[in-house]
């Protein structure tokens, strides 16, 4: 278990301070994927950052099961540190070392012995998937390739806690997805709690089981993914949300087609077992109305199915109000994105 109890962080310099973090508190469970969210200067990376104490706290705790980090000794710290391991945005590999070489580097320093180095790092290559790429250097790899090293890297010295500084965030969509499966896999064959900062909502979706997110060094929403992705409450949670739900041009189309009187665009969200029955069809058979589906997407979070429909309907106010009745009686949300009132 991964503890911030009342944690902030004051930068301070000799002119102004800045206060980074006002007061954090989180639980992260042991073996989790673990997503924190949020724009850019929100405060991710120095949270991150406390976790292995590249950052200090100014006040609070932080716990790593049953050690106190910012009260360990400098050896210590040093002990505890090969137990979390870290990836970054820009790889920050060792441009004059091969890939195997870069493995090597944190055993080297641990002072592992050269036979258990060799065999430790064609284990790591192989699970990452770059076997044939052992003797190349950091300039002859793609993007993809060099975070795989990184990961190698970070698990070298079998670490509990693995901590991803936007590790996907300079990679194009494919390798982002190819990334996130192996952490995916990493975590499950190896049972590493992994924590995750992004800016990006399809991360979170992709691998996360819960999502805290940050804004102006404060988390204003903490949840299940699935739980946060049906139904958020803050405004920015809302935005994320909308990165991977909706289309924004569609939408905006949408809420200015011209509409005949009488007529109402509605937004129906599906949940869960609901995205999958035939509601819709029973909805114009029971109230005899005829719709029009302007718009639909299904996703997947944490193996469950969420969608949303636009349909047009043209009715009177009384059908429409006993539409949107049947409809949430049937589990499913609706809210009305426009309406022309006869
Ligand atoms: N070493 C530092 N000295 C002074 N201020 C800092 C320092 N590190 C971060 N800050 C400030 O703390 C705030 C939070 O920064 P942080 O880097 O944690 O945000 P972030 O959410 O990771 O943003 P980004 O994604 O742009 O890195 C910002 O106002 C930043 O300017």
């Amino acid at each position: 278990m991964i503890k911030l109890h009342k944690v902030k962080k004051i930068f301070k310099s000799k002119t102004q301070e800045v206060v980074a973090l006002k007061e954090i508190n989180l639980d992260i469970q042991s073996g989790a994927i673990y997503g924190i969210i949020g724009y850019s200067g929100a405060g991710k990376s120095t949270l991150i950052r406390l976790i292995n104490m590249l950052e200090r706290p100014t006040e609070g705790e932080v716990w790593i099961d049953e050690q106190r980090m910012d009260q360990l000794r400098p050896e210590e710290l040093r002990k505890a540190r090969q137990g979390i391991g870290m990836i970054f945005q820009h790889f920050n590999l060792l441009w004059s070392r091969t890939v195997a070489e870069n493995i090597a580097f944190p055993l080297e320093i641990a002072g592992v012995p050269k036979k258990e180095i060799d065999q430790r790092v064609k284990e790591l290559i192989d699970l990452v998937g770059l076997t044939e790429r052992a003797n190349a250097y950091p300039s002859e790899l793609s993007g993809g390739q060099k975070q795989r090293v990184g990961i190698a890297r970070a698990l070298a010295n079998n670490p509990k806690v693995l901590l991803s500084d936007e590790a996907t965030s300079a990679l194009d969509p494919k390798t982002t997805d190819s990334i996130l499966e192996l952490l995916q896999e990493i975590n499950k064959r190896m049972g590493i709690t992994i924590i995750l900062i992004t800016h990006e909502m399809h991360v979170i979706q992709k691998i996360c089981q819960r999502v805290a997110v940050i804004d102006g060094g404060e988390i204003v929403e903490e949840g299940p993914v699935l739980e946060v992705f049906t139904h958020p409450k803050q405004e920015i949670t809302k935005e994320f949300v909308k990165q991977v739900t909706e289309h924004q041009r569609t939408k905006e189309t949408i809420e200015h087609l011209p509409l005949d009187k009488d007529s109402f665009i509605l937004k129906c969200t599906f949940v869960g077992e609901t995205a999958s029955q035939p509601i819709i069809s029973k909805w114009v058979q029971t109230l005899g109305i005829e719709v029009n589906i302007l718009e639909g997407n299904i996703q997947y979070v944490q193996g469950a199915s969420y969608g949303s429909l636009y349909i047009q309907v043209q009715t009177s106010e009384a059908k429409l109000k006993e539409s949107i009745k049947f409809l949430e009686s049937c589990q499913v949300e609706v809210e009305v994105v426009q309406s022309v009132n006869g």
